[in-house]
């Protein structure tokens, strides 16, 4: 049992199935954008800014506030105009970055309070931009940065309300206030749209990644994931690759019942989940087989998790009484292939020649190397 646990963090009470459910969980629902999803955003965007400089030019100086003029108001879009066309290429070639959205969002904030500001009629048609940034960017990127939208383009309008106080006072009327009351049933019927929305696609996103009897992500999740792991592994780096199929499993099925296999696979990802870093990657790759990706791993630190899964599959099986073992493949990224159908296909190998030796719970390298079955994992660090 204290093999087990032996990779369990300190302190961390959660067994390593929940450990792994909430990575996992975390990995799959993330949504990531791709620049497909993002292109209408900054075209808007663009859209806007040459709306928002056709609007004080048509209007010309009479359009602009004291506080300012025609050419500081023209010269300060142009900057904004040449920001979208940053980011936008930007965005084209990395589509996934979380800090850019949400800056972008608060300069479109900012944007539409300069104009609305700058505007000498009261009831600009700035106001509008924030119902856009805060729909934008809420359906788009989901709840966080709704309620970052909703909370900035908030705190401009009473900032901007409290700088022409007098202005807005003489702008009150019935049909003022109906119009705000529109304004927030709008926010708020869009927040529940967006929460919807953004539950189903967490939901759709976990069915789409994780085994549902066993809690690891599935193979579809785990070839994704693996594409980009690889590319990060620059600089001699390497990847442990560790293909694991159960020995006896159709015996106990026969023996005990589908349900006690269900179980018992269950259990074992469990136990693999207990003897892996935060940032492995383990998965139900088949009925009875796990393979697991350990990113920035030595061939020793590979030997060492090979050992502690062995263990802990040998301790669980005593545990439970039930007669089943673990045979393990070994190989390593790029060594034993330049990708992972490569890899897989050498670690199979070298799990089913194990098998095929000791007809159960051996490790065998790629190489040929094998691992003493006898050898005690207690007091490895990894
Ligand atoms: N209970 C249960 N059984 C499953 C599941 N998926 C696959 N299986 C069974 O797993 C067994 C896998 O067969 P084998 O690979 O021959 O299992 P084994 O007895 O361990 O044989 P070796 O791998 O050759 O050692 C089959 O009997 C499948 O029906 C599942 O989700 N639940």
């Amino acid at each position: 049992m204290n093999q087990i646990n032996s990779g369990r963090r300190t302190g961390d009470r959660r067994s390593g199935l929940e450990r792994r459910k909430n990575q996992t969980g975390k990995q799959g629902t993330e949504h990531r954008m791709s620049w497909e999803d993002q292109r209408t955003q900054y075209w808007t965007r663009l859209l806007f800014c040459g709306l928002a400089l056709l609007y004080f030019n048509f209007g010309g100086e009479e359009q602009v506030r004291d506080w300012t003029n025609l050419q500081v108001v023209n010269l300060i879009f142009l900057v904004f105009g040449i920001e979208i066309l940053f980011f936008m290429r930007h965005a084209s070639r990395v589509p996934h970055a979380p800090w850019r959205q949400r800056l972008t969002m608060w300069i479109d904030i900012v944007m539409a309070s300069f104009a609305v500001l700058a505007d000498t009629t009261i009831s600009s048609p700035g106001f509008l931009v924030y119902l856009m940034v805060i729909l934008g960017n809420g359906m788009r990127y989901g709840l966080r940065l709704f309620g970052e939208a909703v909370i900035g383009s908030l705190g401009a309008v009473i900032l901007i309300v409290s700088l022409r106080l007098f202005d807005y006072v003489d702008l009150f009327s019935v049909s003022a206030v109906f119009f705000l009351v529109f304004f927030a049933i709008i926010v708020i019927y869009s927040y529940t749209l967006t929460a919807k929305i953004e539950l189903g696609r967490a939901k759709l996103a976990h069915e789409r990644n994780i085994d549902a009897l066993t809690g690891l992500l599935n193979q579809r999740a785990l070839v994704e994931r693996s594409s980009s792991l690889f590319q990060s592994q620059e600089d001699g780096n390497s990847v442990v690759v560790l293909f694991a199929d159960l020995d006896g499993f159709k015996r106990v099925n026969d023996t005990h019942g589908h349900h006690v296999g269900d179980r018992l696979l269950a259990g074992v990802a469990d136990s693999i989940a207990n003897t892996v870093r935060d940032e492995d990657l383990v998965s139900r790759y088949g009925g009875d087989e796990f393979l697991l990706l350990l990113p920035y791993a030595t061939k020793q630190c590979g030997e060492t998790v090979a050992q502690r899964v062995r263990q802990a599959i040998d301790d669980y099986a005593k545990e439970n009484g039930i007669d089943f073992s673990i045979s393990i493949g070994m190989g390593r990224y790029p060594d034993h292939g330049h990708d992972l159908d490569s890899v897989i296909r050498s670690v199979d190998q070298a799990m089913y020649r194990s098998k095929l030796k000791h007809g159960g719970g051996g490790i065998l390298h790629v190489d040929g190397g094998e691992l003493d079955t006898a050898e005690s994992t207690s007091g490895m660090t990894y």
